[in-house]
């Protein structure tokens, strides 16, 4: 993906159906290439449907993606993908969900990276354990890992840090910061931690049952925690 200045990700009027309803209607925004876009709104207002829309996991009824004025093909893109539910597969140790990962986007297989990346998750002990053999929060870990290890144009992130500790989160959201600066992926990072949006969203996109909007310099706004946790709870 490019990085240009300016480069940017755009959506154009996507909408999205599902059987009863209208899950995004007529919906725009532009994300810059390169940059961490927290993602904060109530639940239920669209925000796993929007990251799913990037990532070409769901299909829209009427709009188009452009990456800098070009169509955007999620496919031709070096994705890397944290869902809420972790997303391994029954089959694969946390080893071989890592290494497929890169196998899949054609990334150079390191082992010691790999290493480092499971100890600084601590997840050594679980390099050749299976899914049904770890917790909520070790599967978040090692999915965290398989997303970590791909040096992804796109990162797209859903509540990844929602079944960690206190302390295990703040240590993960520097992991985070340390690894997206060796290479600055286009993120898009969803949470319903306010704070952690602040701290790591170079802008938010607040999402609304009525619409959507970019505040593209957080650390300028007065009040901007008294504003976030009305959009939340009016959602
Ligand atoms: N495949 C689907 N079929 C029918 N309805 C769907 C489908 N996917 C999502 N929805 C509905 O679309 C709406 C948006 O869902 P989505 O998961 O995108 O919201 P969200 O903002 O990510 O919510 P949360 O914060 O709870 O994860 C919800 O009302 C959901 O029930």
């Amino acid at each position: 993906m490019s990085t240009l200045n300016n480069a940017n990700l755009q959506l154009n009027n996507i909408t999205v159906n599902s059987d009863k309803k209208k899950i995004l209607a007529d919906f725009s925004v532009t994300f810059p290439v390169g940059q961490i876009t927290t993602i904060i709104g109530a639940s239920g207002v669209g925000k796993t449907t929007l990251l799913n829309v990037v990532a070409g996991l769901r299909d829209f009824a009427s709009g188009t993606m452009t990456l800098n004025g070009q169509p955007f093909i999620p496919k031709e893109h070096v994705m890397a993908l944290v869902p809420q539910d972790y997303g391994l597969l029954p089959w694969e140790t946390a080893t071989q969900a890592v290494i497929n990962a890169l196998k899949i986007t054609k990334q150079p297989i390191n082992q010691t990276v790999i290493t480092q990346l499971f100890e600084k998750l601590s997840i050594m002990d679980l390099k050749t354990k299976y899914p049904h053999e770890m917790s909520g929060g070790q599967q978040q870990r090692v999915s965290l890992a398989r997303g970590f290890a791909v040096a992804a144009d796109v990162l797209l992130m859903d509540e990844p840090f929602s079944a960690l500790d206190t302390n295990t989160r703040e240590q993960i959201q520097t992991l985070f910061m340390d690894t997206w600066q060796m290479k600055p992926g286009t993120t898009l990072f969803i949470t319903h931690d306010i704070q952690e949006a602040i701290l790591l969203g170079q802008q938010i996109l607040v999402l609304t049952p009525t619409g959507a909007e970019m505040i593209t310099h957080p650390e300028q706004e007065a009040d901007l925690v008294a504003r976030l946790k009305a959009v939340i709870g009016n959602g």
